[in-house]
């Protein structure tokens, strides 16, 4: 692997954050969108990266933030026009993934044509784990995600459902985005997206791999 520096925060590299969105057949359907024969995708401010021990934070103008639990790919090794075949060695390992998402302001930018920067891209969207060495998962395409609001199951998928596989979503994203050593891919959500609340409290985990724990919070202004 050509990785120079360690990448296990590399959440502080404030490298791109790049999502996915409707990879997983069910939840197009469970939110009434057309499955998609392209990845959809859209991108994260660096300033999303929140980490456990700091609480996510309700942003002011939503009234419905969704939690979405999503497997993310942690680029070790950058490239333009990557193709499939060698895709997976420019990965480094992966995280556990929040895709918080503002869903009416989302379900308002759709209907007026607008971007979803509102929507997906505040301060503290994309909760993280610890980062995960690519040989502690065998297979990526083959691990099970969840996750429980106040100890009620919510999300519980398999990565095996996503539309898209994790080689084609790299080289598919090259095409567009030169990827770089830190940035991370979030491969989309299975279905059981849900509101949270303020004081919530979300476990969320890959397998018995790993777990996270956070806390929704008001945002102070
Ligand atoms: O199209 C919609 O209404 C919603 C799409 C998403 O939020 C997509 C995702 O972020 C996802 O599928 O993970
Ligand atoms: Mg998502």
């Amino acid at each position: 692997m050509a990785s120079s520096r360690n990448l296990s925060r590399f959440w502080e590299w404030g490298r791109k954050i790049i999502c996915v969105g409707r990879n997983y057949a069910e939840h197009p359907k469970e939110l009434k969108n057309e499955v998609p024969t392209e990845p959809v995708l859209f991108l994260k401010s660096p300033s999303a990266y929140v980490r456990e021990g700091a609480p996510i934070l309700l942003p002011y103008y939503t009234n419905n933030l969704h939690h979405e639990v999503e497997l993310g790919v942690v680029i070790g090794k950058g490239g333009t026009n990557i193709p499939q075949s060698n895709a997976m060695d420019h990965v480094e390992g992966y995280a556990l993934c929040l895709d918080m998402t503002a869903r009416d302001i989302q379900d308002q930018c759709k209907k007026k044509g607008l971007p979803w920067t509102l929507a997906k891209a505040f301060n503290t969207s994309c909760p993280v784990s610890d980062f995960i060495p690519k040989e502690t998962i065998q297979d990526p395409h083959n691990v099970k995600i969840w996750l429980k609001v106040n100890d009620n199951l919510r999300q519980e998928g398999h990565t095996s459902s996503m539309i898209f596989s994790i080689p084609f979503l790299i080289s598919y994203i090259s095409r567009i985005i030169t990827l770089e050593e830190g940035d991370l891919i979030l491969t989309g959500t299975p279905k059981g997206v849900a509101a949270v609340q303020e004081n919530d409290e979300m476990v969320a985990g890959i397998d018995d791999i790993i777990s996270m724990k956070f806390q929704v919070k008001k945002q102070t202004q």
